[in-house]
């Protein structure tokens, strides 16, 4: 179900070095441009808020147990939901998220197996809204890439948190989970096919039709 809010709400979602981050800030700028009367803000996950930016680098840095990557990656969202993005759909702003639950389900399900039952409830608890509703974002734009192109595009760029440490078939399992939930949701995912070039890329998301209300 899609959110009840006067405002918009858009993920940026794909495997690391999928290519989003070079997208985002432009993306931000072109919808404010074609918005002028509803604020476009942009945001990021895990983080977004003081705590969720602490727990952010726990999450990055240290090595953990599964569910308690997966509780704090939720504990980090329903901060950044209660202080961020409740308020701001609830005031009628668009609201970009890098990453949101895709995130969750892509990597602490995908990648490192938990229980897709736990993921769904921690989803539920997380994100039902006080009218009942679950939180979703209205679009989400899925930046699919092979992990062996994504590995060499971040290998010539940064040096590996935690997560981008891991190989490759834990991308392929990450990667294979979004396009599953891509498939389940075709209303909601724009995929896009990452292995193009910049340009190209940023005229599909130019041409994406939003809707706000
Ligand atoms: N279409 C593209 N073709 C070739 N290289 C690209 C493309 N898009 C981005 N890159 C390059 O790949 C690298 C990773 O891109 P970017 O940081 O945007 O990925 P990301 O998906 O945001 O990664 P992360 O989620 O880990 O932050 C950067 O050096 C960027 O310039
Ligand atoms: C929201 C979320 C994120 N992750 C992982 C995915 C990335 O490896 C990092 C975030 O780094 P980025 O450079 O900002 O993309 O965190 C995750 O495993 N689960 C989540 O729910």
């Amino acid at each position: 179900m899609t959110n009840q809010f006067p405002g918009y709400f858009i993920s940026f979602e794909g495997i690391d070095g999928a290519g989003k981050s070079t997208h985002l800030d432009a993306f931000r700028a072109l919808l404010q441009e074609r918005f002028p009367h509803q604020e476009v803000i942009l945001t990021r996950e895990p983080g977004g808020t003081a705590l969720g930016e602490k727990l952010r680098s726990l999450l990055l840095d240290s090595p953990m147990n599964i569910e308690t990557e997966a509780l704090l990656m939720f504990a980090a969202r329903r901060e950044h939901i209660a202080q961020v993005i409740e308020p701001a759909l609830s005031s009628g702003k668009i609201v970009i998220s890098d990453r949101f639950t895709d995130a969750s389900f892509a990597y602490q399900g995908g990648g490192r197996g938990l229980s897709l039952n736990k993921l769904n409830a921690l989803e539920s608890w997380v994100q039902t809204m006080p009218n009942g509703q679950l939180l979703q974002p209205n679009l989400t734009i899925l930046f699919d890439l092979p992990g062996s192109i994504a590995e060499s595009r971040r290998s010539q760029v940064r040096t590996p948190d935690k997560f981008e440490k891991m190989d490759l078939s834990f991308f392929e399992k990450v990667r294979q989970e979004y396009l599953r939930r891509a498939q389940l949701d075709p209303q909601r995912f724009y995929l896009i096919d990452a292995t193009q070039t910049k340009e190209h890329i940023w005229n599909l998301l130019k041409a994406i039709e939003i809707n706000p209300a």
